[in-house]
């Protein structure tokens, strides 16, 4: 039986849901690569195999993008996030740093888009305020329309939850809790029921091929493995936008290669809008757009195609 069959016998016997929707279209990529090959039953190392199975690998249907793809915004020409005259100001003592200073940036559904800049530069700051885990001391910063620094935290957070997975450099990842656990955090948040998160969890880590590590703790992975939970997580919810900030920062090239391909075709697939935030090159190859960033001002803006090789 293929992986959209199962998913189809659960929907017949569960009632259809945007999250079992979402899993069959999934699972469909999953079944054509399979064709392939398929190693995540074994292993579970950071062998050839294990990082070969890469559900979103399938070269057939490489850069086919989801015509079932969720449109968040009403029109392609209305941003999904727009920032305006944003400013960043700290308080040091006596003296105020302004970690950004005048941020004008609109990013629309579907882009792959890089932020690049030296350390320092500003770059999480600038993360933090797309993900709307932080407000702008100046400007404004609008998701899906509205005004994040209007919203009570609560609701903040609510949209947060639904419209964004985040993929951290040093993976947060809760400590106690297993593979699973992590994986399936954000639903409980959401308070899905258990039952339905766990099978959302089981699937998501198989996507990820670590359906032989749901029971190991965080300590008990190694990096490569705890990225792809944290990628795993971040697909939980299903949401629109993927936030990522440093997502290969900790990893060797194979693995940081892997993690980058399953982004990119995720984006591709999916059509999920892709936020990177990093200085790291080699990610820009990936990009439909790359944004500029120094001393907290955005130097420039490139259009890009992708794969397109490095100017
Ligand atoms: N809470 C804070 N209080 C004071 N200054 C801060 C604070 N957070 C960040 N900064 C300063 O703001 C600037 C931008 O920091 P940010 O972390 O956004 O840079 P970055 O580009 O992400 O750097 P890196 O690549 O090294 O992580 C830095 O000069 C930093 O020292």
């Amino acid at each position: 039986m293929t992986l959209t069959e199962i998913i189809k016998t659960f929907k017949t016997k569960l009632n259809p849901s945007k999250i079992m929707d979402s899993l069959e279209r999934t699972a469909s990529f999953y079944d054509e690569s399979e064709n392939g090959s398929k190693g995540s039953e074994s292993g579970g190392s950071e062998s050839e195999v294990d990082l070969k199975n890469n559900p979103y690998s399938s070269s057939a249907s490489g850069s086919v993008k989801s015509s079932e793809a969720t449109r968040i915004t009403l029109n392609e020409k209305e941003p999904l996030i727009k920032l305006t005259d944003v400013w960043k100001l700290y308080q040091m003592g006596e003296v105020e740093f302004a970690a950004l200073k005048g941020i004008d940036l609109e990013i629309y559904e579907g882009e792959f888009l890089v932020v690049l800049g030296p350390s320092g530069s500003g770059k999480s700051t600038l993360m933090n305020l797309l993900g709307c885990l932080d407000i702008p001391s100046k400007g404004t910063v609008l998701l899906n329309s509205r005004d994040i620094s209007e919203l009570a935290e609560s609701e903040l957070a609510r949209i947060r939850g639904q419209m964004i997975g985040f993929i951290f450099q040093s993976f947060n990842l809760i400590p106690t809790l297993n593979t699973m656990g992590n994986v399936i955090l954000p639903l409980e948040f959401q308070e899905e029921e258990p039952e339905k998160a766990r099978k959302r969890g089981e699937y998501l880590l198989e996507i990820v091929g670590l359906s032989d590590k749901t029971f190991n703790l965080p300590s008990q992975l190694s990096g490569g493995q705890r990225q792809r939970v944290a990628i795993a997580r971040s697909l939980a919810v299903n949401p629109p936008i993927i936030l990522a900030d440093e997502p290969t920062g900790n990893l060797d090239t194979k693995t940081g290669d892997y993690i980058l391909d399953f982004l990119s075709k995720l984006h591709e697939k999916e059509g999920k809008t892709i936020i990177i935030v990093t200085h790291d090159l080699d990610i820009v190859k990936h990009a439909t757009r790359v944004v500029y960033i120094r001393d907290g001002e955005i130097e420039k803006i490139e259009e890009r195609k992708k794969n397109e090789s490095e100017k």
